[in-house]
């Protein structure tokens, strides 16, 4: 099943628009965790388990893993995934964007070193920089527009042709870059303006919206600005507030992430 039908299915299955991503942080996970060899793995199942009924996706962010070494833990989590909780959709977070060559290696590695159903990615360096993903047909590429960050605004706000930079990214992902019919744009619930900005542009096409939960986006203007006409195209993601709902020295950190993730889908549901 190709991506956007992966996740339109996890979105009726799950009646969830809310992704939970995995950014572990030894510092925050509980110090029984920390020193085990595979300790990552064992708290990333646990919230995997706990939350996989409440998500519409889940969504391990690279750098977490690859500071430590810790890959092989990120194959272990994502071969989970896929075996346990094979209906919902694996978004590896990684923000690519290099050069065609480069990028052709980038493609492997998400799609099938860690077999992602779609991966995050820079549009920065232009169509060439992400054409080498769409040979993998059925996956998606969800394409950084309006970031959450203060200093996305640096570049993405930058008047172009008399309308910011980042309304030009959604047309062309929307238009010429969706090759595939697999594209998606990231957008914050930061700046539910631009979010509605950016619906009006692609129609219904997905929306990978992080920025709720730790970052303190709110989640009814989210929702209002971002849903698609039938009520879902958004996959709301939040991470930190899930995955450390409790202090770290808590053993029961799995049954408060599930408790967050359900707060969380409902108060989502409510404004659907
Ligand atoms: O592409 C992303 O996922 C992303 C885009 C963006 O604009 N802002 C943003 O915070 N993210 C990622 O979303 C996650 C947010 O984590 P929390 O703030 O803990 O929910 C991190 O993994 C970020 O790298």
């Amino acid at each position: 099943m190709n991506f956007i039908d992966k996740l339109s299915a996890a979105w009726a299955t799950n009646d969830s628009l809310l992704c939970v991503g995995l950014d572990p942080d030894l510092a925050r996970m509980p110090p029984h965790l920390q020193h085990q060899p595979d300790g990552i793995v064992t708290f990333c199942k646990a919230i995997i388990d706990a939350t996989a009924a409440l998500a519409c996706a889940f969504k391990p962010q690279i750098a977490y893993f690859a500071a430590l070494g810790a890959e092989p833990q990120l194959e272990k989590i994502c071969d989970y995934l896929r075996q346990h909780h094979p209906h919902v959709p694996l978004i590896l977070d990684a923000k690519r964007g290099d050069i065609g060559a480069t990028a052709h290696q980038y493609a492997r590695e998400a799609y099938d070193r860690y077999g992602a159903d779609a991966v995050t990615l820079s549009p920065y360096m232009g169509f060439d920089s992400v054409e080498p993903y769409f040979e993998w047909s059925d996956r998606g590429q969800i394409i950084l527009c309006r970031t959450s960050n203060a200093g996305g605004s640096d570049l993405q706000f930058l008047n172009v042709d008399g309308k910011p930079l980042y309304q030009h990214v959604a047309a062309m992902v929307a238009g010429k870059w969706n090759r595939n019919g697999q594209c998606a744009l990231v957008v914050g619930a930061t700046f539910p303006d631009e979010l509605a900005q950016v619906r009006a542009i692609v129609g219904d096409m997905p929306l990978l919206v992080p920025g709720i939960g730790a970052q303190g986006g709110d989640i009814e203007a989210t929702v209002t600005s971002g849903k698609s006409g039938a009520g879902a195209g958004m996959m709301i993601s939040s991470s930190r507030a899930i995955l450390y709902a409790t202090p770290a020295a808590d053993e029961d950190f799995a049954a408060a992430a599930g408790r967050v993730a359900l707060e969380t889908r409902d108060a989502i549901n409510l404004h659907r």
